[in-house]
């Protein structure tokens, strides 16, 4: 716009040079002022105007509409010109040096000129009935002179009439009482630069909070992995983001007719947009547990939002307004939480997708926000307002609590003569029902027998890399702590089978590959990781791994699958109520594959239990059975032999494979291959011989020795059927070797293979098959080549001047 502006500017300083006014009238206007059609037999051009200063009036000078007058008047006509139907309060301006248009009733038209640098403008009025402004004009020095001393003039005039307009431009008002109210063009453009600056400054500050959110807000473990994994470019290469090629992913946009509804006022909204809305909405689950009287009303108020990756949409302990449903996209649900050093760190609990909703809590018990949201991915937000939310939603809510109030009643802990309704409400109010599977995994140290075993075991008890939130540092428990100190205190303990629970609903495949990037971080990253590790913990399996292989105890451990949650159990009860009693076995993890968890906080759990509820569960605790370590490492053990008997097995019957060939084979093995290629060439040359010997007989003619030729002959076939029958063994043993997959008659049974008693005659084509090349080889391409050969090896010459028989198969290929 500015651009625009100073572009007139130019132009109208070059038309003050000229200082020549140029009004331009053509097509008429109708009895509204409103401009008609232009048609060039009625039309007028007006140049040249005069101003006629007493009469305030303007008296254009009539020129007729030729063809010359047209031209002039396109050369003439600045980019600035307005041109348009006008109608009463119409302004047209161009800029501040252009005389403007203003219609202040059908048919009058108020003329009204800004000169740019003394910020005067004067209005003209002159009689538009029949005319249309179809240009701009520049206002001569001298008028601009004379407008300059008539202001002072009025100004010094104490009765005098004098606007001052907001926009800091003056308008001189003529005695006439037409000429009263004059909205001055000027005046105009500078309202609508200040509303620029200010729409800018709005941006500017909206931007400095949106990086306010992003940079100086600490990231939590999990945000961080996810954003150094999908952020960079490189990692994207590397980490292969499957839910970008989700289906429901391509669908989860609202569409623009819906944003477009969602952008109205609720009261603007009819009937059919709730309605169409509402379609839209269903299937979302945090939506469809709302009756569809709720919907309905919901969707009459629902805003709608776009929040970018990386942005916090709450905070916690802000003041709660709205509940969100995730329209689509994902957040991180973090809450603060202390480490063992009593530094407070933000810390995930959980990731909200496509179909969640959040913001409840505040909103229904009238407090503070209890978690700061993150926005994951790019979001696409519907929200309600406390007041909609207040009017619709509690009953729903109400509903969802007596469920788990239910839940809970059915539990041994919270029995009905210990915990009343009230305490029971008190719980499920922060209670958070969670999503995913429980498989529980221990970690379990090894003896020092066991190390070695480990080591040659080519499977671990470990699930995979799926299970990444684990629980560290059982260790430094300070076991001296009180009882009820630490049922005060968020401690380690609790810290960390709180973090047990945050793998409920993590993405662990792309956490588990966080490591490799972090290899890949340049410095600063390091060390804002290392930071971060130092407060929460290792965060994936892999960093715990690396962890225990680091740690100084010189301990080896591993991680076992010890079982699953079933249904009413509670996970790790004794070791989360009385952490400083649980045994050191008590490293579980809890693994999330697809149940639906509540999950109570400790601290909340011992605010509202009563001596009576503590002792209760003390004494449910105490029945929980789980297995020693002794009883674990057992059972490993005999896990471990078994998986070494079974891989000996497989390798003796599958036998070694090219890899493992090229490795084992020794100088002595390379010796042995020569000897039988030697063994093999020796073959040869006997088959030769044969043939030499079949060739002589055959010269002969005499009938005695045809039938000796005969026998020769026949014995020649069985010996050319037995070297072809060689020839076909061979090259099955050969594929064997290399490990090939070969289907149909290829296919070579696991009784050729070393691990099998061996034949002498194949023992003998063994010979001739490992015959040539291994010797000029480097080691490093002995297999190929060894394979290579092989193939020739099943290619030998047979006698071929004469034709083979058809009872002999060489059918082998
Ligand atoms: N552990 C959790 N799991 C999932 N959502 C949570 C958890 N804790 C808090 N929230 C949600 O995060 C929201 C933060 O604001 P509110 O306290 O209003 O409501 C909270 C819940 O909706």
């Amino acid at each position: 716009m500015e651009d625009h502006i100073q572009q007139c500017e130019t132009q109208s300083d070059a038309l003050n040079q000229k200082r020549k006014v140029r009004l331009l009238h053509s097509a008429p206007c109708n009895h509204k002022g409103n401009r008609k059609r232009e048609t060039r037999s009625n039309s007028i051009i007006i140049r040249e105007p005069r101003v006629d200063r007493d009469q305030r009036s303007y008296s254009p000078t009539v020129t007729p509409n030729t063809k010359e007058t047209r031209k002039e008047n396109a050369r003439s006509r600045p980019h600035s010109v307005m041109s348009g139907k006008t109608s009463s309060s119409d302004v047209w301006s161009s800029n501040n040096d252009s005389v403007s248009l203003y219609i202040s009733k059908p048919g009058l038209a108020k003329l009204t000129t800004v000169p740019n640098h003394c910020g005067l403008s004067r209005s003209l009025t002159w009689n538009a009935k029949d005319c249309c402004y179809w240009g701009s004009t520049t206002v001569t020095e001298q008028l601009r002179e004379k407008y300059h001393q008539r202001k002072l003039k009025k100004r010094d005039q104490p009765g005098s009439e004098r606007q001052r307009s907001k926009g800091g431009v003056f308008t001189l008002l003529d005695d006439e009482k037409e000429t009263k109210q004059v909205e001055v063009p000027g005046q105009a453009i500078k309202r609508f630069r200040t509303a620029v600056i200010v729409v800018k400054l709005v941006i500017r500050w909206f931007e400095a909070i949106t990086e306010n959110s992003y940079t100086k807000t600490p990231r939590t473990a999990a945000e961080h992995q996810y954003y150094t994994l999908y952020t960079s470019l490189e990692a994207q290469k590397l980490a292969f983001n499957k839910n970008l090629f989700v289906r429901e992913q391509a669908f989860a946009r609202v569409p623009k007719w819906a944003s477009h509804i969602l952008g109205t006022e609720p009261q603007e909204r009819s009937e059919s947009d709730c309605r169409r809305i509402h379609a839209l909405l269903r299937g979302l689950k945090s939506f469809d547990k709302f009756t569809e009287q709720i919907q309905l009303s919901m969707c009459k108020s629902f805003s709608y939002q776009r929040v970018k990756s990386g942005r916090v949409i709450l905070r916690r302990g802000h003041v709660g307004f709205n509940y969100y449903f995730i329209y689509s996209g994902s957040v991180f649900v973090n809450i603060e939480d202390v480490n063992i050093d009593g530094n407070k760190f933000d810390r995930t609990v959980s990731v909200l997708v496509r179909g969640d909703a959040f913001g409840e809590l505040a909103l229904l018990q009238n407090i503070r926000r209890t978690a700061s949201i993150t926005c994951r991915e790019n979001c696409e937000l519907l929200y309600v307002d406390k007041e909609t939310f207040a009017k619709v939603c509690p009953q729903i809510f109400e509903k969802e609590m007596e469920e788990k109030e239910q839940f809970l009643m059915s539990l041994r802990v919270f029995r009905n003569d210990i915990w009343n309704k009230e305490m029971l409400k008190g719980l499920c109010a922060d209670a958070q029902i969670q999503q995913g599977k429980c498989s529980v995994i221990r970690r379990l140290e090894l003896d020092k027998t066991h190390h070695h075993r480990k080591k040659e075991r080519h499977s671990t008890p470990v699930l995979s890399d799926e299970i990444i939130n684990i629980i560290t540092n059982i260790n430094k428990i300070n076991e001296d702590e009180e009882e009820e100190e630490e049922e005060e205190d968020s401690s380690d303990e609790e810290a960390t089978k709180e973090r047990m629970l945050e793998s409920m609903a993590l993405d662990y495949r792309r956490d588990g590959k966080r490591k490799k990037m972090e290899e890949k971080a340049d410095d600063n990253k390091e060390v804002e990781k290392k930071k971060l590790m130092s407060l929460t913990g290792p965060t994936t399996l892999t960093s715990l791994m690396t962890q225990d292989k680091k740690s100084k105890d010189g301990k080896d451990y591993i991680y076992v699958h010890i079982g699953e949650l079933k249904k009413n159990e509670i996970f790790n009860f004794y070791a989360i109520l009385y952490p400083s009693r649980a045994p050191p076995h008590s490293s579980v993890i809890l693994v999330s594959t697809g149940s639906t968890l509540m999950r109570i906080r400790r601290k909340v759990f011992f605010k509202i239990a009563t001596r009576e509820a503590k002792a209760l569960a003390n004494n449910v605790a105490k029945l929980e059975r789980f297995v020693t370590d002794e009883q674990l490492l057992e059972a490993y053990k005999e896990m471990a032999s078994w998986d070494e008997f079974k891989y000996r097995v497989v390798q003796e019957s599958v036998g070694p494979n090219k890899e493992n060939l090229r490795k084992k084979l020794t100088h002595h093995q390379i010796r042995v291959v020569h000897e039988r290629r030697e063994r093999s060439h020796k073959l040869l040359k006997t088959l030769e011989k044969n043939n030499k010997i079949a060739k002589k007989i055959e010269e002969k003619e005499d009938s005695e020795e045809r039938e000796k030729r005969n026998k020769m002959l026949e014995n020649l076939r069985l010996k050319q059927k037995s070297v072809s029958e060689q020839q076909f063994q061979l090259c099955k043993i050969v594929r064997k070797d290399r490990n090939d997959t070969v289907i149909g008659r290829r296919t070579v049974t696991s009784s050729m293979t070393s691990a099998q008693p061996v034949n002498p005659v194949l023992q003998e084509i063994r010979d001739v098959r490992d015959a040539p090349a291994l010797d000029c080889l480097p080691k490093r391409r002995m297999s190929r080549r060894y394979s290579q050969t092989t193939s020739l090896g099943a290619c030998l010459p047979l006698p071929s001047d004469k034709p083979i028989p058809s009872n002999l198969s060489l059918d082998y290929k």
